[in-house]
């Protein structure tokens, strides 16, 4: 497995966010969370490449690990962690430079300054996302400018550039429409051939388009984990087939 959480929990503000969460993500799948508001989704994405230490009052215990090591262990570095663990955010969130800019950043924060070595990857990543036609004549302009579902995609950009091996996304689409969200979702089928991902989406459709295996989150719980297929045709759970056809949530 490439991500494993056992026994994982959170608490924030002495408030217990997550209880007991035991999940397996498998390498190169997409692995949906999905379920109501405030059920946990966001928190446990944000356990896997140590977001939520910025936030105060967090406390954790249990695991995570990434390749059979513990993301929380002491000599676990952060900085390299979040290099291997991209994320990507509701908000499409570009820095306020130009779009060349944004995809070469985090290249050049690791170091790189070989120039070629920097434009080549910045072309490559802009492909990988379907962009490179439409702005491949004006790279220098500042990324504000781009339609969400651009920015979103520079923003995928910019994680992939520096080689990650997951990719998180927290409801990457849920500002877009429904064009760009349908374009983003065929990005991430073809992310998915080199990179884990786990998207956390309200969007049930989304899941069950996209995605290989899905859990299901209540109240800070894991009620189901199964194939997507299973989740959305013939889930085990009542609380899931309650969930997944609309009567709560
Ligand atoms: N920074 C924080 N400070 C205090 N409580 C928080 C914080 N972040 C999350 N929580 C609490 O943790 C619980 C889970 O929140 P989380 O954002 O993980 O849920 P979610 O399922 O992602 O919700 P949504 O779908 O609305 O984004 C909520 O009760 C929330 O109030």
């Amino acid at each position: 497995m490439k991500i494993k959480a056992e026994d994982f929990n959170v608490n924030i503000d002495d408030k217990q966010v997550l209880s007991d969460i035991n999940l397996n993500i498998r390498e190169k799948s997409i692995h949906s969370i999905i379920g109501p508001s405030g059920c946990g989704k966001s928190t446990f994405l944000k356990s896997i490449n140590r977001m939520n230490d910025l936030l105060k009052n967090f406390k954790c215990s249990g695991s995570i690990s990434l390749d059979g090591k513990n993301v929380y262990d002491d000599d676990i570095d952060v900085v390299s962690l979040r290099k291997r663990v991209g994320m990507v955010f509701q908000k499409a969130n570009p820095f306020p430079k130009s779009i060349f800019e944004n995809v070469a950043y985090g290249l050049k924060i690791a170091g790189e300054d070989d120039s070629g070595r920097i434009n080549e990857v910045v072309e490559n990543c802009l492909k990988s996302v379907g962009l490179w036609d439409e702005i491949k004549d004006k790279l220098h302009q500042s990324a504000l400018k781009l339609s969400g579902g651009q920015q979103q995609r520079l923003c995928i950009a910019r994680s992939i550039a520096v080689n990650p091996e997951v990719i998180l996304m927290d409801e990457p689409c849920s500002a877009l429409d429904p064009l760009s969200t349908l374009k983003i979702e065929d990005l991430i089928q073809e992310l998915k051939k080199d990179y884990t991902i786990v998207l956390v989406t309200h969007n049930m459709q989304q899941a069950s388009r996209a995605s290989d295996f899905t859990s299901f989150f209540l109240d800070g719980e894991i009620i189901e984990s199964a194939r997507t297929s299973q989740i959305f045709s013939n889930p085990e759970e009542e609380k899931t087939q309650n969930y997944i056809s609309g009567r709560f949530g």
